[in-house]
């Protein structure tokens, strides 16, 4: 039998997507499909392009493509499906909102780990230092003093750092003036962070959020439409009930929750790599199960992450094939899959 572009459609409607459990035509991923003699050309669109199954999609493709006796079979990738009108901002796809109940729990450390780990998976990031109190993202970029530019159409350019896009309140305004800012400002000035710049081509905007709930986690679900949200959270009972309650804002502001990212999980010894769950152990797990969403993994309590926040080199860059970076790598894969479902399934909300 011929090898034609509706034969390759047919055999590709057996082809899963494990994560939402549909086929890949249904589900609308495939592009397009060019067959040239006994050639096959595939274009699939995956939601993300840091989708973690990816591998797996492509070696279910070529096993479904083998009878039909295909020469050559190509299969390339593209890193989105979601339609233009659907974008949360200009150019940007997703913006993914990362909160903690309590401060000090280290969500500016993940969020901006999270983003660099989201760019080595092959992802266009930003992150928008939304913590208006305490900003850290300049810091944590190693970014403090520098100055913005314009555009220009006069849209603010963020600083570039390890391949992010950082744009963080503490490149705009003196420290500590933001502290006196009450709602109508707020709102003002994260309209302008959002709206006024020009971010390029984003595949994720993560935002490094105040630690609680306040007024900007209200402003941010009002002035964009928010793919979901991350709750990070320390494993000691005491710090999981603050997160539940993050995660209980998200709900009210119609924000899905993707995950829970436990820190600080267990601190690992820099002499013997010994683990000691200093703040116990499985409490980021457990409040996954109660709030019937993702746990997105654990990050090691060291030295490395201390440190690096510090000197202004995010773990990530400073350590790339180190434990921590593993750590936050296998995150991001999570987050990336729980965005997938998000999008192609969404789940009503609790
Ligand atoms: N896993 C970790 N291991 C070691 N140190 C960490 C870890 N996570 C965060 N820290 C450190 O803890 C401190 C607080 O972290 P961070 O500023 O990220 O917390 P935060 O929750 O964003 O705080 P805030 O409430 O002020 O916004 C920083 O010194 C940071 O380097």
């Amino acid at each position: 039998m011929a090898l034609t572009e509706e034969r390759v459609l047919e055999a590709l409607r057996t082809v899963m997507d494990p994560e939402l459990g549909k086929d890949l035509v249904s589900l609308g991923m495939v592009d397009e499909v060019r067959v040239e003699g006994g050639r096959v050309d595939l274009l699939v669109n995956l939601t993300t392009p840091a989708c973690p199954l990816k591998g797996q999609i492509e070696a279910d493709i070529r096993r479904a493509l083998a009878p039909l006796g295909a020469e050559e079979v190509r299969v390339r990738f593209g890193g989105g499906v979601r339609p233009p009108e659907r974008y949360a901002l200009p150019g940007v796809k997703h913006v993914v909102a990362v909160a903690s109940g309590k401060g000090g729990v280290g969500k500016s450390t993940v969020a901006a780990n999270l983003a660099l780990a989201l760019s080595r998976e092959g992802a266009k990031v930003g992150l928008l230092d939304a913590d208006l109190y305490g900003p850290s993202q300049a810091k944590m970029f190693g970014l403090e003093g520098m100055r913005l530019k314009v555009d220009q159409d006069r849209r603010i350019l963020p600083l570039e750092a390890h391949g992010i896009k950082v744009l963080s309140i503490a490149n705009i305004v003196p420290p500590g003036q933001a502290l006196a800012w009450r709602g109508p400002i707020l709102h003002g000035t994260l309209k302008q962070f959002l709206q006024d710049v020009n971010w390029g081509e984003l595949d994720y905007l993560v935002v490094d959020l105040p630690p609680g709930t306040g007024d900007v986690q209200l402003s941010l679900s009002q002035l964009t439409q928010v793919s979901g949200g991350v709750i990070v959270t320390t494993p000691q009972e005491v710090a999981l009930i603050d997160a539940e309650r993050a995660a209980d804002m998200f709900r009210k502001l119609q924000v899905p929750v993707l995950g829970v990212l436990e820190n600080m999980s267990a601190f690992l010894c820099p002499h013997c790599g010994k683990p000691t769950p200093i703040f116990g152990e499985g409490g980021g797990r457990r409040l996954a199960e109660r709030l019937k969403t993702r746990f997105l993994g654990e990050i090691p309590l060291t030295l490395a992450l201390r440190e690096s926040g510090d000197r202004g080199v995010p773990v990530l860059a400073q350590d790339p094939e180190g434990l921590e970076a593993q750590a936050f790598l296998k995150a991001a894969r999570e987050l990336a899959a729980a965005l997938s479902v998000q999008t192609f399934l969404p789940l009503p909300m609790a």
